[in-house]
């Protein structure tokens, strides 16, 4: 069964503006350069006016990135070796400014709101705290589903609601971030099962594990997919909620409705690294289209991001050896995808200008 805000905002998220898109192509061949010379940027600009069925798109100002933040029952299995409490006083520091992403975030013009989805602690009230927590951490996914259909579902809609709040309040582009102690196990997990590959193959170091430990992360992911797996049977396609339960965080779940809510409003989505990109691969299995407003902020060091992002074909703008989430990727990404766009607003024509093309030139 799926809620009702769920089912809405999968059939409002549609495909690509297909005429859109063929006048921001027209338009970048007029502009004030060599064909192509804008690289990416261009093919960027392309999809941007797409997503937004409009050419040139509106400016990707203002933007908010959401750090949801949640607790993980397979901490009890020696996935890492930072405290789980370590979840809710990082929280408290998003909450000071004091994080690597408030910095960052400063530096380009982000607000950076924290989402408790499912923090081990009680957080008072504060400024910049959205308290929508669903429950205190998950379950260990090697004895249990990690959260039942209806806890998933409850944090699919969290996700989606902060997505249509920020973008009522004028967001433009919205970015993703997290904070969970022990998420990487998770987003190993939901990525091994949504791709097919091996858990040894996509799982990482995290925060910075040593081999034996890294050992036994991989061997309890391979604990909870074979506890899990059969109840969907080889195909995740066929239920992705039952999956996320399963083996998916809190703020995995947060964030696919906040993906999906981006996308059913037409707004484009930034992701930061590995927890963003399972989230990712799990908005894509709900609704596949979901894809189109993504964009990938950076490549993580951890290896299941790229495992992910080949699956989602995203080409991420960034590498730079980043493995720390909280959004930082994608904050550090977010100047460049506002550009793609400012220059189909800023930039002369040939015309314009009175600069000659090479057409003219060649006459
Ligand atoms: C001080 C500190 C700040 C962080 N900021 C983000 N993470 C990152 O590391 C965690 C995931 O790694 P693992 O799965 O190995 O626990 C997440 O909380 C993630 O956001 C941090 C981790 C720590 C310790
Ligand atoms: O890729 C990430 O975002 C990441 C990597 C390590 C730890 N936390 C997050």
């Amino acid at each position: 069964m799926t809620s009702e805000l769920l089912g809405l905002t999968i059939e409002a998220v549609r495909p690509l503006d297909a005429a859109a898109m063929k006048l921001a192509r027209e338009l970048q061949a007029r502009l004030t350069k060599p064909a192509g010379s804008l690289g990416e940027l261009e093919e960027l600009s392309v999809r941007l006016a797409g997503l937004a069925a409009a050419c040139p798109p509106p400016r990707l100002e203002p933007a908010q990135l959401a750090v949801f933040a949640g607790d993980h029952g397979v901490h009890a299995q020696g996935v890492t070796p930072w405290p789980q409490e370590v979840t809710a006083q990082m929280v408290g520091n998003f909450l000071a400014g004091g994080a690597a992403v408030n910095a960052l975030a400063r530096q380009t013009g982000v607000t950076v709101t924290v989402v408790d989805i499912g923090v081990a602690a009680d957080l008072p009230p504060a400024d910049g705290l959205i308290s929508a927590k669903v429950r205190a951490g998950t379950r260990d996914m090697t004895v249990e589903p990690a959260m039942t259909r209806a806890e998933a579902q409850a944090a699919l809609e969290v996700g989606i609601q902060t997505a249509s709040a920020m973008i009522d309040g004028g967001a433009r582009v919205l970015l993703t971030g997290d904070m969970g102690i022990g998420n990487t196990t998770a987003s190993a997990a939901l990525i091994s099962a949504f791709t097919g590959r091996d858990p040894g193959v996509v799982t990482g170091y995290g925060t910075g594990i040593d081999a034996p430990t890294h050992l036994r992360k991989v061997e309890v992911i391979r604990q909870a997919l074979a506890l899990h797996g059969p109840s969907w049977g080889g195909d995740p396609a066929t239920d992705p909620v039952a999956v996320l339960a399963a083996l998916g965080g809190l703020e995995h779940a947060g964030l696919a409705g906040f993906i999906l809510g981006a996308a059913s409003r037409r707004v484009p989505v930034i992701l930061d690294g590995v927890i963003a990109a399972a989230a990712a691969l799990t908005a894509v299995a709900i609704a596949p289209s979901s894809r189109d407003a993504m964009i990938a902020g950076h490549q993580s060091v951890e290896p299941g991001a790229s495992v992910a992002l080949s699956q989602l074909e995203l080409n991420p703008l960034l590498d730079l050896g980043l493995r720390l989430g909280e959004g930082t990727g994608a904050v550090l990404a977010y100047p460049i995808v506002a550009g793609a766009v400012r220059v189909l607003h800023e930039m002369a024509t040939f015309d314009s200008a009175g600069v000659a093309s090479k057409d003219e030139q060649q006459q």
